[in-house]
């Protein structure tokens, strides 16, 4: 058997259904870039139907990457599957994934439609989708709690229509290893073309089993591609942590016998972008990415580390991306070495006034902070390209006073379309006093529904990086700003979030 894993990344899809993940046309062919470069064969870049934004964000992917196929998602229906083709025209190698959900439950309740009118819908998705390609990938959706005759019956018949990969989702995280494995190993023996396809896994995290599923899938079950993302990110409680499933097959490599052909020294950069991008900070003891995925702290695991690696560490940091910093960079550093570091970071700026820019910025942070390190760069560089992007609120400055007993206040000058505005305000604290501040003059309407705030390198001199998730209209959108202060991250957290907000729905509410 053909021992060549697919790995299909659908981080900017599946990802991006977390809540509050939501990322501009710009993030994402960052990170699908990034994506390229970690060497992923499919890169899931969105749902052409779902809005402008999405089409968009897929044809400007198309465009950025040759490398790996680029594949949007589409409902069974001719219109959706027409708006992922013309979001996938510019692809070197497209595909389209079409789906349709085959659980009584799902087609009862929320389809309203019989077996035979889904058998029936998927077939006709995949004749109008060979219009378009060769590359067809049907997904029977809440395949684990659907039934197998029935599905046997869609999915010879979907072969039979040039679907090219069968992929089998456990939507909802219900399945376990051994069963989901089982049951793709019998749809694979009872379907008689199903050769013809490549068989695909896709598992959610619910039960906190979607990377022993995926893993079983291929075990057992004989799949060939494993649906994951970067950092697990996904619907609910996420999808297969892509990290995961590859360095288990680097790691027990004489178990799985699978190759694939991801540059696995790209992960670590892979994951903190995407972190970084959705504000979704990844917890220090997550596996490979985690800040503590190498770390040790008790003295029996030091002493054993010192006399040999191999003692308590079954992978090697720099395998996986962690870098020794070799390089500190400071105050004193230069050009060459920021640019250097840009592109170990897998960060490309477009021309050389944006680096110009985004070094001035390194400068003034490195007068206030010893020490930069990888996590300040990233924060800085992004807030270039949201400057790069034009803003229409800017932070100007910023004072607060807060005091035991006393009601603390923030002052706060910011500009709207370049127009200063300066506002005092009190709060339950000087954060929430920052926020009150640049309401009374912006009266954005938006609502703040979540605050966090994460040290993003070591010490008390660190930056603080701040997101603030705000939703207004239906919209969710993260704001992430990062300063030593964290009264100032939050300020600039604050606005960033405002202006993605006034750009999506400045046309609905000129005000904003
Ligand atoms: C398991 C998954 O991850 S599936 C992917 C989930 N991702 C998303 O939903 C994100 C993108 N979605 C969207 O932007 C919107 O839901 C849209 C644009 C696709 C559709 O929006 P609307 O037309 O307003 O429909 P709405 O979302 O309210 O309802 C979904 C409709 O699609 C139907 N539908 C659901 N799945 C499918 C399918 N695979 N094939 C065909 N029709 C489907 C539902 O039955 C429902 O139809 P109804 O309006 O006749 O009841
Ligand atoms: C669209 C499908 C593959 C999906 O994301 C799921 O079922 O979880
Ligand atoms: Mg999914």
């Amino acid at each position: 058997m053909n021992n060549r894993l697919i790995i299909f990344d659908t981080t900017l899809r599946d990802g991006e259904q977390s809540p509050g993940a939501s990322m501009t046309r710009e993030e994402k062919v960052r990170i699908a870039r990034q994506l390229e470069k970690l060497r992923v064969d499919v890169i899931e870049a969105g749902f052409a139907a779902a809005s402008q934004g999405d089409f968009e964000a897929i044809r400007a992917i198309a465009t950025a990457v040759r490398e790996p196929v680029v594949c949007s998602l589409a409902r069974a229906n001719d219109r959706d599957l027409s708006r992922a083709a013309e979001a996938l025209e510019p692809a070197a190698r497209k595909r389209i994934h079409t789906f349709i959900a085959t659980s009584p439950l799902h087609m009862q309740v929320k389809l309203r439609m019989s077996p035979e009118q889904v058998l029936e819908q998927a077939k006709l998705a995949i004749r109008f989708a060979r219009n378009f390609t060769d590359d067809i990938e049907f997904s029977p959706e809440d395949g684990s709690r659907s039934e197998e005759d029935f599905l046997c019956r869609v999915l010879e018949n979907v072969i039979a229509e040039g679907a090219t990969t069968i992929n089998f989702p456990d939507t909802v995280g219900y399945a376990v290893p051994e069963l989901y494995g089982e049951t793709i190993r019998r749809l694979r023996e009872r379907i008689p073309n199903s050769d013809k396809a490549v068989w695909s896994v896709h598992c959610h995290n619910d039960l906190g089993l979607a990377v022993a599923n995926s893993l079983a899938g291929v075990m057992i079950g004989g799949a060939r591609q494993v649906e994951c993302t970067i950092n697990g990110l996904g619907e609910r409680a996420g999808n297969t942590a892509l990290e995961e499933v590859v360095m288990a097959l680097r790691t027990r490599g004489g178990y799985f016998n699978l190759e694939c052909g991801i540059d696995t020294t790209q992960i670590v950069p892979a994951s903190k972008m995407v972190s970084q991008i959705t504000g979704f900070a990844v917890q220090p003891n997550k596996a490979v990415v985690g800040a503590n995925a190498f770390a040790h702290a008790s003295g029996i695991h030091q002493d054993g580390i010192l006399k040999a690696r191999e003692t308590y560490e079954i992978m090697r940091a720099e395998d996986v991306g962690w870098t020794a910093n070799k390089i500190v960079l400071g105050k004193l550093s230069g050009r060459n070495a920021f640019k250097q570091r840009l592109q170990e970071l897998g960060i490309e700026l477009d021309s050389e006034a944006e680096i110009n820019a985004a070094f001035t910025r390194f400068k003034e942070l490195a007068d206030r902070k010893a020490e930069i390190f990888d996590e300040d760069i990233m924060a800085l560089v992004s807030g270039e390209e949201a400057a790069a992007g034009g803003e229409h609120y800017r932070l100007v400055s910023l004072a607060q006073r807060s005091e035991t007993g006393e009601l603390p206040f923030a002052t706060v000058v910011f500009s709207i379309d370049g127009v200063e505005h300066s506002a005092v305000a009190t709060g339950d604290g000087p954060v929430d006093a920052m926020v009150n501040a640049i309401e009374s003059k912006a009266q954005s309407g938006a609502e703040l529904v979540l605050f966090s705030i994460n040290g993003i390198s070591p010490g008390t001199q660190s930056q603080g990086e701040v997101t603030m998730r705000l939703a207004h209209s239906g919209r969710i959108v993260n704001g992430v700003g990062a300063d030593p202060d964290i009264v100032v991250a939050s300020a600039k957290a604050y606005l960033a979030g405002l202006n993605k907000l006034h750009s999506k729905i400045e046309k609905l509410n000129p005000q904003v």
